[in-house]
């Protein structure tokens, strides 16, 4: 039979040539493999948060020159890190707490990575100072879009309001997932901050924050002219209740259908007793949802007056 491979016939070292290509293979793919391994080495590193000097804190906040705003636990400045990522810093008040809430924090927040769970990438724990490196987020806090302030308007519109619920309920219900399964902490301080009776305290605040996106204002508000609507989450119920339209900031035919929505859910998750509220991740099937299955939770102010009589 005619050799189809003529050339193989012709070359007395041809046979070498399949080995020498296979060692060469071999060899580049070795290289490429370590090249694959230093890189993700290298992103891993980064993606672990970096422990940071009081020096180098000042240095990243320009000497705390712009003040970002802030919260319960202490003062955020805007930064750059060295690689002119910018960044928030959290300098915790030292008056709070006995570090537990720091250990946690970057215990937790440092292994977790999600879309739409704001970054920790760096800490620094010097002498007292403690503060904590976020990501930055330029879009600024959601409050400023959900309370109109007299005279501006932020409107973001029901579509993006759901949008915007859904990915908080999955960024809380994702936390609820990862923080009980990361070991590290120890079992009594993990049952304690995220135990389950935390996470419904977390599903509790997810229903007022739901509430105060569609009433477009705080929950309590004494300065409203209807005295009825002094609290919102105990109006809007009985407003559903009564089966009456919530018709709050309409502008298209779908648009009542989400407010109405975003409040039934709102009101399962602030129910008196914890067991009754839903957990994050069935509070995130509701809000995906159409909503038209969804039933009235039970009254979830009946208790208040069970106890005012007592
Ligand atoms: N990662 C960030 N990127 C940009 N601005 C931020 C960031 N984190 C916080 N801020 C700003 O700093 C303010 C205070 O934030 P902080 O987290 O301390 O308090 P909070 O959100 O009010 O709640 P809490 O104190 O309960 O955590 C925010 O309202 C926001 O304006």
């Amino acid at each position: 039979m005619r050799n189809s491979f003529p050339f193989l016939a012709q070359d007395p070292l041809s046979k070498y040539y399949g080995l020498i290509y296979h060692v060469y293979r071999r060899n580049k793919s070795k290289k490429e493999n370590q090249i694959k391994i230093e890189s993700f080495l290298e992103d891993y590193k980064a993606l672990k948060p970096s422990r940071y000097s009081y020096v180098d804190i000042k240095k990243i906040t320009n000497k705390f020159k712009e003040k970002l705003g802030e919260g319960g636990y202490g003062t955020v400045y805007k930064g750059k890190l060295s690689n002119d990522i910018l960044v928030a810093v959290k300098v915790l008040n030292n008056s709070k707490g006995n570090g537990e809430e720091f250990i946690n924090e970057v215990g937790t927040m440092g292994r977790i990575h999600h879309i739409n769970v704001v970054r920790l990438v760096g800490f620094c724990a010097d002498g007292s100072i403690r503060a904590l490196i976020y990501e930055f987020l330029p879009n600024e806090s959601l409050e400023k879009f959900i309370f109109s302030v007299a005279g501006e308007n932020h409107s973001l519109g029901w579509e993006k309001l759901q949008h915007i619920a859904i990915g908080i309920a999955k960024g809380i219900e994702y936390l609820h997932q990862a923080r009980g399964t990361i070991g590290y902490i120890a079992p009594e301080v993990l049952s304690r901050n995220f135990g389950n009776a935390s996470h419904k305290s977390d599903v509790y605040s997810f229903g007022m924050l739901l509430l105060e996106m569609v009433g477009g204002r705080k929950n309590i508000d004494a300065t409203v002219e209807n005295t009825g609507q002094v609290y919102f989450p105990e109006w809007v119920y009985c407003h559903l209740n009564q089966g009456k339209e919530l018709n709050i900031r309409a502008e298209k035919g779908g648009d009542t259908k989400i407010a109405k929505k975003l409040t039934i859910v709102g009101l399962w998750c602030i129910q008196w007793y914890p067991i009754d509220r839903p957990s994050m991740k069935v509070a995130v099937q509701m809000l995906e949802g159409e909503g038209d299955n969804l039933t009235m939770p039970p009254n979830p102010f009946a208790s208040w007056v069970q106890q005012e009589q007592i």
